[in-house]
């Protein structure tokens, strides 16, 4: 199958009580490792830029950026039948989603949660409205992305989190197609200080209350094997903790959808790596160097398609 309009990979997974990862990417070697990976598995594959990939892309020109990001995905997407879409991953500048749509993207993020909820509601309505004009559809985010950390007080954290009453209003008023409610998780390595947890309750009721396709940001897991393996090779990950697979089945039952995940993608590549340069010191072919890597990512991701039950879904 072709490249996709988001919005079909999810409306179909929420339908079918599973969840699809949406994979970080700023290059080719990880583009490779998710098409490799969603065709070995069946399962579509949501591929996302954030930002800074675009303009890493670009090298600053972001309308070359997206543009060559649409190009890639449009020629791997082409070349397999498995669903592929291509998604701007916490879109926060108009030029930048602009770009995207111009270019092709199958689906934008406005995150527009840092402003308070009325504002969060009108950045979002205008995007909603150009995307859907064209074709495109349109994820936003409503709470903060903050962890649940032993030392943070209860009701800063609470704070933060997605009030499921704003998320009914939000999504009736926006027109938006998935939501990404806050509920404890965090960008990063360094997830959680004490045990990992999130607020099932609130995601039950974001879900009674919208439908929607549900997105949960900051998804990575971090596993002990990766991070031993990089420690092993010089890396510092002291104290890296992720959202346990556990967890995420959990989410995934309770309405979670689309899972964001970037920095177990990250990990297992240097981990790879660092153990592939320490072995073979006169080495100077990346095409050689990123082979590993590639393959261990491609690992990583084929056991998350297997656990949020996309596996034999294209
Ligand atoms: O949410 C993410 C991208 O939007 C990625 O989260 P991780 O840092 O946990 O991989
Ligand atoms: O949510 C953030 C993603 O992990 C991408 O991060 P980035 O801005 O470093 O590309
Ligand atoms: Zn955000
Ligand atoms: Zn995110």
């Amino acid at each position: 199958m072709p490249y996709v309009n988001t919005k079909d990979i999810l409306d179909k997974a929420n339908k079918g009580y599973y969840a699809v990862p949406a994979l970080n990417i700023n290059n080719l070697e990880f583009l490779q490792a998710i098409i490799e990976a969603g065709v070995e598995e069946n399962s579509p594959v949501i591929i996302e830029t954030s930002e800074g990939a675009i303009k890493y892309a670009g090298d600053g020109d972001v309308q070359r950026g997206a543009s060559l990001f649409v190009s890639m995905v449009r020629a791997f997407a082409d070349n397999t039948d498995i669903p592929v879409s291509l998604h701007v991953d916490h879109g926060k500048s108009f030029k930048i989603l602009m770009a995207a749509i111009k270019a092709g993207y199958s689906s934008i993020m406005i995150d527009a949660s840092e402003y308070p909820f009325e504002k969060n509601i009108e950045e979002t309505k205008k995007m909603v409205e150009i995307a859907h004009s064209v074709g495109v559809s349109v994820e936003a985010e409503l709470g903060r992305l903050v962890g649940i950390e032993d030392n943070v007080m209860v009701q800063s954290h609470e704070a933060a989190l997605v009030d499921p009453n704003e998320a009914k209003q939000f999504v009736e008023e926006t027109g938006v197609d998935f939501l990404a409610p806050a509920i404890g998780t965090s960008h990063g390595a360094f997830k959680f200080k004490g045990e990992a947890k999130l607020d099932f309750n609130r995601l039950k009721k974001v879900k009674e209350l919208t439908g929607l396709p549900l997105v949960l940001h900051g998804a990575s897991s971090v596993p002990e094997e990766v991070k031993k393996l990089a420690e092993k090779y010089g890396a510092d990950f002291r104290g890296a903790k992720g959202v346990p697979s556990d967890i995420l089945t959990e989410s995934v039952k309770y309405g979670i959808n689309k899972v964001n995940t970037d920095t177990d993608l990250r990990m297992a590549f240097i981990a790879s790596l660092r153990e592939y340069l320490a072995n073979n010191p006169g080495e100077f072919d990346p095409r050689k160097y990123f082979k590993t890597p590639k393959e261990l990512v491609k690992n990583i991701i084929r056991e998350r398609l297997r656990l949020l039950g996309c596996s034999n879904k294209a």
